[in-house]
């Protein structure tokens, strides 16, 4: 929905920074490395020590790194398939690095291991909702299903709250409890997009192999059928397990 709706104000906001940028002789590629290693500062230096408002703010400074570098590609023409590999690539990194820094928190002096494994799952589903996008493309289909809980949602949910409960420190009474919450929702919201895309891949696959099927019945006997595993250029998944 985030994706949706607000990606088209913050390419408004950020083209002029993204310009500038550009000017200076930053590449896209510098700017997603150095947002990625900012986020993973932030999230695992402050967030390991119970500092959640200063740790919220260093990470903000540097996720909207991840709007700049693919609006820079853009401007100046230069997106690439490695662009692309890449900013995904680290997006699961600088996940990793927030959610591990919240579980960090929670297995030391946050002493709560329940949290710690909500923050884990909320790390582990969030990658796999990311790899069920991924997986399907790379297998031919649309996965025309975006789900509940995008990255973006898991962000801004997981870093609002993280912000607002780290005025706990400066003395506002009650307000660290929204960590607990947020976490909640990203951990449920996580597993309806899952289940949302896995529902999705499964009609698509079926809708494809029967259209393969329905369409060139006779050229694949049995000597040239796919096996099940098989992705859309006909490789057969060997190399990926
Ligand atoms: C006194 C109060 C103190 C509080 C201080 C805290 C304030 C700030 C708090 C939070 C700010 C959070 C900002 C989060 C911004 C997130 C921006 C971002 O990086 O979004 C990334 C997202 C996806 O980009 P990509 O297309 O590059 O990534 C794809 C994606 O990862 C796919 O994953 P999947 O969705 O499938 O799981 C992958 O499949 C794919 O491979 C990958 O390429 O970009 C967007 O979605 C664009 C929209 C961004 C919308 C940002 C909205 C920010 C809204 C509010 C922020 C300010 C809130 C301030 C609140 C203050 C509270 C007091
Ligand atoms: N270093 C980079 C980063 C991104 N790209 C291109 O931008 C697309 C992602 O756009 P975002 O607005 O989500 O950042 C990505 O698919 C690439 O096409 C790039 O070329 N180099
Ligand atoms: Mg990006
Ligand atoms: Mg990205």
């Amino acid at each position: 929905m985030l994706n949706k709706y607000a990606r088209a104000f913050f390419t408004r906001v950020l083209t002029p920074f993204a310009a500038l940028l550009l000017r200076l002789g930053v590449s896209p590629d510098a700017v997603t490395l150095i947002g990625t290693a900012g986020v993973m500062a932030g999230a695992l230096v402050f967030f390991p020590m119970g500092e959640f408002f200063w740790g919220t703010i260093v990470i903000t400074v540097f996720v909207f790194s991840d709007l700049v570098d693919g609006n820079m590609a853009r401007q100046a023409g230069i997106s690439s398939r490695w662009g692309a590999f890449l900013d995904s690539t680290l997006d699961r990194v600088a996940d990793g690095a927030i959610f591990g820094g919240f579980a960090l928190w929670y297995a030391g002096r946050g002493d709560d291991d329940i949290l710690c494994a909500v923050a884990i799952f909320c790390l582990a589903s969030g990658q796999v909702v990311s790899y069920t996008k991924a997986r399907g493309e790379s297998i031919g289909l649309p996965v025309a299903v975006n789900g509940l809980v995008e990255r973006a949602e898991r962000l801004v949910i997981s870093l609002v709250a993280a912000g607002l409960a780290g005025l706990h420190k400066f003395g506002v009474p009650g307000i660290d409890v929204l960590l607990p919450i947020a976490l909640w929702i990203v951990a449920v919201g996580s597993l309806v997009t899952l289940i949302q895309r896995v529902v999705t891949v499964r009609r698509e696959s079926a809708e494809a192999d029967a259209a393969e099927a329905a369409a060139a019945p006779a050229a694949q006997g049995p000597a040239g059928a796919l096996r099940p595993d098989a992705d859309a250029s006909g490789r057969d998944g060997e190399g990926d397990r």
